[in-house]
């Protein structure tokens, strides 16, 4: 009991402090899950294999402590991606914006997901990364593409990124964590 009101247990929570975050980063193989997860706790780029499973990190944010995984893409994976929705409080999807060809395939793998019961609560940042290479989409255009707007009661926002240059993921943590802050209140 001493333990559950401690000072530092209640001002911890109210200031964010102690509290762990479960964060997901979702999206098709060759995305830039992997890439994104290791530039955001390293800070550099690293290179990967596709990930079969998945990778876990701890990341401390603005006196946060985020659980980031970060699953495999593959087709053969994906029916997995269900066992690791309990406690999320965000889903970070990330979309290669070269494949054009695949983007209506991410579409309804977002939607798929974002029916489940598991995460109705959680927030939604959607980097739309590689923008980098030329032709890529912009935000403007995956968004169209995965149907944002038709998103009911969910805080969302897409981001333009690129993993290997850097670009993006500060704003999209940082639009996260304002989210995360603020239901938490
Ligand atoms: N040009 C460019 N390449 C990127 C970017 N992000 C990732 N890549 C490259 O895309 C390839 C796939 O990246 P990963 O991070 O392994 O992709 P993933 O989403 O984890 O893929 P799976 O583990 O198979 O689901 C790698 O060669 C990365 O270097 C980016 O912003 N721009
Ligand atoms: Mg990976």
């Amino acid at each position: 009991m001493g333990q559950v009101f401690s000072f530092t247990n209640i001002f911890g929570k109210l200031w964010g402090i102690n509290k762990e975050i479960r964060i997901l980063i979702l999206g098709l193989d060759g995305a830039g899950k992997t890439t994104i997860l290791y530039r955001l706790q390293m800070g550099e780029v690293v290179t990967t294999k596709p990930t079969i499973g998945f990778n876990v990190e701890t990341l401390k944010y603005k006196n946060l402590t985020l659980n980031i995984w970060d699953l495999g893409g593959q087709t053969s994976i994906r029916p997995y991606w269900r066992c690791y929705y309990s406690n999320t409080a965000a889903v970070i999807f990330v979309v290669d914006s070269t494949d054009k060809e695949r983007i209506d395939i991410a579409c309804k793998e977002l939607h798929t997901m974002l029916k489940e019961e598991e995460l109705l609560d959680s927030a939604l940042l959607v980097f739309a990364n590689k923008q980098d290479q030329p032709g890529a989409m912009t935000a403007a255009e995956v968004s169209q593409a995965l149907n944002l707007t038709d998103l009911k009661d969910r805080s969302w926002s897409i981001v333009a990124s690129s993993a290997i240059k850097g670009e993006g993921l500060t704003e999209g943590l940082d639009w996260l964590m304002d989210v995360i802050k603020d239901e938490q209140l």
